[in-house]
């Protein structure tokens, strides 16, 4: 039954950051055991997974969750993949999506990387694959191509600089298609061929993020 569920969400529990240990805050959230269930306070909640904290190990998260949509994308379905939580919940390192390309290949889009590639190089005699890579950020409300090399936001230089909404950022237009679509128009698809060439694409594009930083996040910058 549960392969026949076309959404499925997982909990990642981070551990409480420094910070957070220096104010005295405490754990709030129970695991109830061997359920994929969560308890705060007298209320329970339910998942499909729950990852950290006294549950699955985090790194298995891309084993149970993500490797089976990457194989679906060999078969032609679309996938998804979502995070979703107040700031400093951990979206960006579950993601690694601050990729710098320098070790840290713990976040889920390296290993989705790193996996498709393996499975490009594996049937590369039988099939063409053709892989194309956008990146963009939705930042208040308005949607910015972070792969556009003539954009303000990529010339910044470093990482500290890129935490602040770049100025004269052009925001690309969302528009609907004729078949009811959306779409973006002009974002940037690159072609890459290597995961070296996507890799690079996704450290380039994690600079030119605008994203604030944050009390809670600011260490994972
Ligand atoms: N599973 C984890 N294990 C250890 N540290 C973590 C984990 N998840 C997040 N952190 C740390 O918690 C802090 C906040 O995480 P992160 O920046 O990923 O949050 P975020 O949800 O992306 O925030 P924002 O929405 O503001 O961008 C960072 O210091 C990060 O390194």
């Amino acid at each position: 039954m549960e392969n026949l569920e076309s959404v499925r969400v997982a909990v990642n529990i981070r551990p409480l950051i420094t910070t957070e240990l220096l104010n005295g805050c405490t754990d709030c959230i129970t695991i109830v055991p061997g359920e994929p269930q969560v308890q705060i306070g007298s209320h329970a909640f339910t998942y499909d997974y729950v990852y950290g904290g006294a549950g699955s190990p985090s790194s298995a998260i891309y084993d149970d969750c993500v490797a089976p949509l990457v194989d679906a994308l060999f078969h032609g379905y679309n996938a998804t993949v979502l995070a979703y939580g107040q700031t400093g919940s951990g979206k960006t390192y579950t993601m690694g999506t601050n990729y710098t390309g320098e070790g840290g290949n713990g976040g889920i889009i390296p290993k989705v990387m790193e996996n498709m590639f393996k499975r490009v190089e594996a049937t590369k005699h039988s099939t063409e694959i053709l892989i194309r890579v956008s990146f963009i950020e939705i930042f208040k409300e308005e949607v910015f191509d972070l792969l556009d090399s003539n954009s303000a936001a990529s010339k910044f230089e470093g990482p500290s600089l890129a935490k602040h909404t770049a100025p004269g950022r052009l925001p690309i237009q969302i528009r609907e298609t004729v078949n009811g679509g959306i779409t973006l128009a002009g974002v940037t698809e690159a072609e890459v061929r290597t995961k070296e060439e996507m890799a690079s694409y996704l450290s380039r594009g994690s600079l030119s993020r605008a994203t604030g930083s944050t009390n809670m996040n600011s260490q994972s910058r």
